[in-house]
């Protein structure tokens, strides 16, 4: 997700230079001429700063700034004031904005504004978690109270119960806010690889270190270092991190210079950590440094409460993603989230979420569109592998070449909804293999290559598909 700066100025002059400035140094900027346009553009996209003047016809930057905290009280907004407006400037500080810049200004200063209040910014995905139950609405309190203070946090739960997005928010809702949130999955980097990953190295350090690199905990100076999975981490390599923890100082590998750090730490685990301390294979010592403040997330089933608000909230970011109008779930559907037993936490009901809007196209996803606890996903006009190579299947994937009806009726719609479920379907059969898949299903490689990039168009994830 690249950086995006809203600019609003009335003044195409001065909006062109400023964009201009902005492109030259790489960053991703939209425009408004006036604050009423900025406003609806912000309903809609996400933004990662605003930078608006003061001075405009209709409503000015200061109202605008009032608006903008409002409704979206995290984002961060710059005022560009007139040349001796010094007094409101230093008002707009007050009422929220985090920076100003007086006209007239160099380029790079405006350059330096933008990087100066987006490092670290995570855009869409501060969203607060969605906490219905008493147990998470608990959860959360506690979390709130936790993120004023520096103290290392444990989030524990089961897989995907949703504690990264506990973490992001501990960040979000501390004094490190618009410091740097850096998250490292410690399960996910080869064990020969993580401690360099960890803590940087300088050229030549290891075959293979062509330039010095830092490690996450200097990137995360001044902010969060979120380790995720921590049991999955050596126990040499544990050694090691206790000693950074206590020390609050890194040296990268290769080198003898110690870098001072202010970082904040939280750790995920989804096992008992206690049993592998007690099983040897967690040190006892980090540990407890570690778990100076332990957080747990329920089971999804255990939270009943939160699951339709959860479905409704991934429903409509995936109805956004898709670009398609906001679909609702009927009273059925809701019931049958609600009695499920979620094996899988969130991850799964997104994954539901997400197939339910592959095959419901309509408006409302009905009780018969979720499929739960499925590796692969039954066809509800036809059935599964064993007919996978009939021809009355491989006809339904329509080559190219064949013109595609051009209205978007409804038969349209089914249609393609019955392709994306068969293609899909054979590729969750086959593991993946796209050559597998294609032969399956009577399609060459690249018919098949220019389906996928159809699905991926109409915003369907089938990274996530493939690995729910
Ligand atoms: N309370 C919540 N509110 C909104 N979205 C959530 C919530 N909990 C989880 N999610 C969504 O569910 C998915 C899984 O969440 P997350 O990655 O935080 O889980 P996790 O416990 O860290 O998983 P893992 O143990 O596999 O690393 C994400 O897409 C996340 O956005």
């Amino acid at each position: 997700m690249s950086l995006k700066v809203l600019i609003v100025e009335d003044d195409l002059g001065l909006r062109e230079a400023l964009c201009d400035t902005l492109s030259l140094a790489n960053i991703g900027f939209v425009e408004a001429g006036s604050a009423e346009d900025a406003l609806v553009y912000l309903e809609h996209t996400r933004v990662d700063m605003v930078v608006t003047d003061v001075n405009m016809p209709g409503m000015d930057g200061h109202q605008l700034l009032a608006q903008i905290k409002q409704r979206f009280p995290l984002l961060p907004v710059a005022l560009i004031t007139a040349y001796g407006q010094v007094d409101r400037a230093v008002d707009a500080i007050r009422s929220g904005a985090v920076d100003y810049l007086m006209k007239p200004f160099e380029p790079k200063q405006l350059v330096e504004l933008v990087l100066t209040h987006t490092k670290g910014w995570v855009g869409d995905q501060v969203d607060t978690p969605v906490a219905e139950s008493p147990a998470s609405q608990h959860l959360l309190q506690i979390a709130q109270r936790v993120a004023q203070t520096d103290s290392t946090v444990m989030i524990t739960g089961e897989s995907g119960t949703g504690k990264e997005v506990l973490a992001r928010y501990i960040h979000q809702h501390s004094a490190r806010a618009q410091a740097p949130f850096v998250a490292i999955n410690c399960a996910a980097i080869p064990e020969n690889m993580l401690e360099a990953t960890l803590f940087g190295h300088e050229k030549g350090a290891f075959t293979g270190a062509l330039s010095s690199v830092p490690g996450k905990f200097e990137q995360a100076n001044g902010g969060t270092l979120l380790l995720d999975e921590i049991s999955e981490m050596d126990l040499g390599l544990q050694a090691k991190l206790l000693r950074v923890l206590q020390e609050q100082e890194v040296e990268r590998i290769g080198s003898r210079k110690m870098i001072k750090l202010d970082v904040r730490v939280l750790a995920t685990s989804n096992r008992h950590l206690e049993q592998f301390v007690a099983e040897g294979r967690f040190r006892e010592d980090l540990y407890y440094r570690l778990n100076v403040f332990p957080l747990q997330w329920l089971p999804l089933r255990e939270r009943v409460e939160d699951i339709v608000p959860l479905a409704k909230r991934l429903l409509a970011q995936h109805c956004k993603k898709m670009k398609r109008s906001l679909a609702s779930l009927s009273e059925a559907a809701c019931e049958r989230l609600q009695s499920y037993a979620w094996p899988g936490n969130v991850r799964e009901l997104d994954n539901t979420i997400q197939r339910a809007l592959i095959l419901q196209m309509g408006p409302m996803i009905q009780q018969d569109d979720l499929h739960m606890g499925v590796t692969s996903i039954p066809m509800r006009h036809l059935s599964p592998s064993p007919s996978m190579s009939s021809p009355a299947i491989k006809m339904a994937v329509v080559e190219p070449s064949i013109p595609e009806p051009s209205v978007g009726g409804a038969l349209d719609q089914d249609l393609r909804q019955h392709e994306n479920q068969i293609i899909i379907d054979a590729l969750v059969s086959f593991k993946g293999s796209r050559k597998l898949a294609a032969e399956h299903l009577g399609i060459s490689p690249r018919t098949l290559r220019y389906k996928l990039a159809k699905i991926r168009e109409q915003g369907i994830n089938l990274d996530d598909l493939l690995s729910g």
